[in-house]
């Protein structure tokens, strides 16, 4: 099957992006996927996502991890899918699209950055030494001292294949706070089964659980190895947020076509 793909960046997670306005890749197999995203024999990334069309929205989006397999929410997918949208000739300044986990609005502001509104937070656990909530993804957050020292992989692979989440997986973030509004983010993400340079929904669950106001607005600036993302929020409770919005730069890099016969 002949594909033409685009590949976008958001803070360094980065993706292969298919037009499937006209139903043209809605077989892709989960094969073809891992192929596509596979760093020596394919393009390249750590997911894909098809931009379809969906009555009442401007595009509904598809995530794909690089194993494969579809998966929850991608927040900074969701910021590259609408920089696509807006290339591809759905101009807007706000968009509203659907997602696994429902419908988002973002805009693209004057430097091009993308805000994109990320889904209420209703529950936040916490036992020992980290937290566990879902952004529209589920996430482990540990504060540490250093986080450079920190072997990312090894760590995080041991926690998502741990016992207590073994079965479902889940993204590990460790976090080290920098100043009162900043914070710096490393993220093993499941379905990547490896760090990624930046993890949207982590980052987010990272901000949420770093709040410097404890009733009310919040912006936490964060810093990851792919860049600086912003999160602002109002924190109803320690369990409770909502007006979340995920905010950064997400750029095209390179617009190919290739042949997946698998
Ligand atoms: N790997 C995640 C989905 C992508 C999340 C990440 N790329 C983001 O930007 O939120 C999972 O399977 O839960």
């Amino acid at each position: 099957m002949k594909i033409e793909f685009y590949k976008y960046q958001g803070t360094g997670n980065d993706f292969i992006l298919l037009d499937n306005r006209e139903n043209m890749y809605s077989n892709i197999t989960p094969r073809q996927v891992n192929f596509l995203c596979h760093r020596r024999f394919g393009v390249g990334a750590d997911g894909l996502m098809m931009l379809s069309e969906k009555p009442g929205f401007d595009f509904e989006m598809t995530y794909f991890n690089s194993d494969g397999n579809t998966s929850s929410m991608c927040g900074n997918g969701g910021r590259c899918i609408v920089k696509f949208a807006s290339m591809l000739g759905i101009k807007k300044t706000n968009y509203n699209f659907y997602a696994v986990d429902g419908a988002h609005e973002a805009e693209i502001d004057l430097n091009g950055e993308v805000r994109l509104k990320m889904k209420d937070v209703d529950d936040v656990e916490f036992s020992y030494t980290y937290y566990v909530l879902n952004t529209g993804s589920p996430h482990y957050v540990k504060s540490v001292p250093d986080v450079n020292q920190l072997d990312v992989v090894a760590e995080g692979r041991e926690i998502r294949n741990s016992k207590e989440f073994a079965r479902e997986g889940i993204n590990v973030n460790f976090i080290e706070t920098i100043d009162d509004d900043t914070i710096y983010v490393r993220t093993y993400e499941r379905g990547v089964e490896d760090e990624t340079y930046s993890c949207g929904t982590g980052v987010t669950a990272s901000a949420l659980i770093s709040a410097h106001n404890d009733n009310g607005f919040n912006r936490v600036e964060v810093k990851t190895r792919g860049g600086r993302l912003s999160v602002e929020f109002e924190k109803i409770s320690d369990k409770k947020f909502k007006n979340i919005w995920l905010c950064g730069p997400a750029e095209m890099v390179f617009k190919g076509e290739t042949k997946v016969s698998i």
